[in-house]
Order: C-alpha cells, then structure tokens, then sequence
C-alpha cells in the first residue's frame, strides 16, 4: 500500500485536493490529521487534561463558558471542550513565547495524532486498499514524512493569493490573526522546494494558482506521475505478501531520513552562502 503524506500551509487547498482524491476515479481513503488533532484533545482524554493542566492557569476563557447550552462539567461530564480560537490566540505567531507555547501543544497532540494514524493506516492495508492518503497540514514538522511513500505538497506561487483565500474563507479572523497563522506554518513555497529534493515519484507539487478545474487537471498529472512510480500490481503484491510490505516499511524509512538528512545539510549550505 502507498502512503501518501498530503500537505502544505494554511489555505493553499489540501482540504480541497484531499476531497478531489478521496472522490472517483481515484476513492482514496484519507486520514485527516486536523480530525484526529480534534478528537485527541475531547473532554476526558488525556490530551485534553495534558493541555489545561499546561494552559489552563495563564488562559481564563481556555475552556467554552458554561451557561445555558454549556453544563459546568460539560457535556460529557468530563469537562468543558476546549475554546479553540482563545487556545489559537495564545499559540499562533511568531514571537518567542508562542514559539514555546506551540511547542508544548505540539509535544501533547502530536504523538497521540500519531498512534491514531498508525492505527487507521493498518485498518487500511488489512482491508486491501491500494494506497491511503495522509492529509496532514505539519506533515513535515511533524516528521511524519518519514512515514510515507511519496509526499505531495499542496502549494501556491503568489502568498497574495493564499490570503485572498484565507480571509475569503474565514471571514472572521482579523488581519492580524489571519497573518500570524499564515506566519505559523513557514513558507509554502520552502516545502515545495523540500517535497522536490524528495526526488521523482517521492516528492510531487501540486500548483494551485488557478482555478478549481485547473486544480482537478493538476490532481490528474500528479496522480499519473505517482502511478509510474508505484503500479498497482505492486501494491498487490505487498497486500499479498506482509512480510514483503513491512521490509518495504523499514526500507522506505530509512530512505527517508537519508532524503531528510541531505535536505537539512542543503539547508545549511544555503544558509551559509547569504
Ligand atoms: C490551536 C488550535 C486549538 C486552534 O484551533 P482552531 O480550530 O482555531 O484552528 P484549526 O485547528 O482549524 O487550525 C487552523 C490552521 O492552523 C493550522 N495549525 C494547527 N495547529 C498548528 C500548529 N501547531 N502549528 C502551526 N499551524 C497549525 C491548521 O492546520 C490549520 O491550517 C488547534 O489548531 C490545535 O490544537 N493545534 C495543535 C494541533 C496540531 O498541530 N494540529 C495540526 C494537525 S496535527
Ligand atoms: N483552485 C482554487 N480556486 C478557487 N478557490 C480555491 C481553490 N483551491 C482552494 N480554494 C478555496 O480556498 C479555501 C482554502 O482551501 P482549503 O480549505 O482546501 O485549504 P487548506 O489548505 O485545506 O486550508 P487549512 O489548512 O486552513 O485547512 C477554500 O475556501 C477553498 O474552497
């Protein structure tokens, strides 16, 4: 089975590729990681006592206030859900303290994003398909590159353009938090550069600068170029033969962070030269 890392930044259109690939004549199963970061933080988990432990002294409205609708324990009893824009406020942006705050919210859902995922890739392959889609917007941030097959990165040349989107969107994010989540992600333009250097069939950019048929026409390309690379009767074959499938795992791995290692070392490089 192929795993597929589908990424890029805020509003470039992964939502919208991944529903492109999740519809015929391709029927992917996708594993939304924004979904799992969801239910990984519900009242009662322990994501979610992890995070108000953390924020919840320095945060007074971390938590939907009670009132009518709202019981003080919360729907569940096991507490209010968390008030996702106030938790926003305290972690997006790119000065010191939220670059920490992020951090520690990152060390609490990223792991437990991660076994969920796990757990949805080996419900796929044991049910046969063929491959899966991983739509994860810090797929590389979060090193859950290393994880897959090949990565297509979702991204745009104009920034104009992805904001014009953004505010369009999400009409109720002002300017400012508009830029500062735009901010949090890094450059879209860097990870089509890094999904690149992955080499061919590994690393594929899907421009979205146009319109949405120009869209679904790109999808179609990417789509052919990964299938040159990755045949069907290949994962088959790995469905056929699970030991086969988990070499291939351990093999791919190592690939990766071979693939990892020289992107960080050009990095460096470049840096070195301004
Ligand atoms: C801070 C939270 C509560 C804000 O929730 P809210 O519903 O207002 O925004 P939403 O989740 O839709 O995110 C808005 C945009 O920011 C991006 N984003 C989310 N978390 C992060 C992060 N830690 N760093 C950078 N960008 C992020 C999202 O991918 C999305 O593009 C939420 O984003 C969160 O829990 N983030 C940490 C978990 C995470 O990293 N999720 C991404 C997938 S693993
Ligand atoms: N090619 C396109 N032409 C016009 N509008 C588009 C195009 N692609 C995406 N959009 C619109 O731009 C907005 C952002 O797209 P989408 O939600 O797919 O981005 P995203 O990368 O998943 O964002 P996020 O990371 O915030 O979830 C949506 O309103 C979507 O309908």
């Amino acid at each position: 089975m192929l795993v597929i890392g589908l990424t890029g930044s805020i509003a470039t259109g992964k939502s919208t590729v991944s529903a492109l690939l999740s519809q015929p004549p391709y029927s992917l199963p996708v594993i939304d990681a924004d979904l799992l970061a969801r239910k990984v933080v519900e009242p009662g988990t322990p994501g979610y006592r992890a995070i108000v432990e953390y924020f919840g002294p320095s945060t007074p409205d971390l938590l939907v206030p009670a009132g009518p609708d709202m019981p003080l324990s919360g729907p569940s009893g096991h507490g209010r859900p968390l008030n996702r824009p106030a938790l926003g406020r305290r972690v997006f942006g790119d000065d010191e303290q939220r670059r920490r705050d992020r951090a520690v919210l990152n060390s609490i859902v990223h792991p437990a994003v991660r076994r969920e995922m796990l757990k949805a890739v080996v419900g796929n392959y044991l049910r046969g398909c063929r491959a899966v889609v991983l739509d994860v917007p810090l797929l590389f941030e979060s090193a859950l590159d290393r994880f897959c097959g090949a990565v297509l990165v979702v991204a745009v040349k104009d920034p104009a353009v992805q904001m014009a989107r953004l505010r369009a969107r999400d009409p109720h994010l002002t300017a400012e938090d508009a830029e500062n989540r735009v901010r949090s992600q890094g450059d879209v333009r860097d990870k089509a550069r890094r999904c690149e250097a992955r080499g061919r069939g590994r690393g594929v950019v899907v421009w979205n600068d146009g319109g949405k048929e120009e869209l679904r026409a790109e999808v179609g390309r990417v789509m052919r170029e990964l299938d040159r690379y990755s045949p069907k009767w290949w994962s088959w074959f790995l469905w056929a033969c699970p030991p086969a499938a988990v070499l291939l795992g351990v093999w791919n791995y190592w690939r990766n962070l071979r693939i990892n290692k020289a992107w960080a070392q050009q990095e460096l490089r470049e840096r070195a030269k301004l």
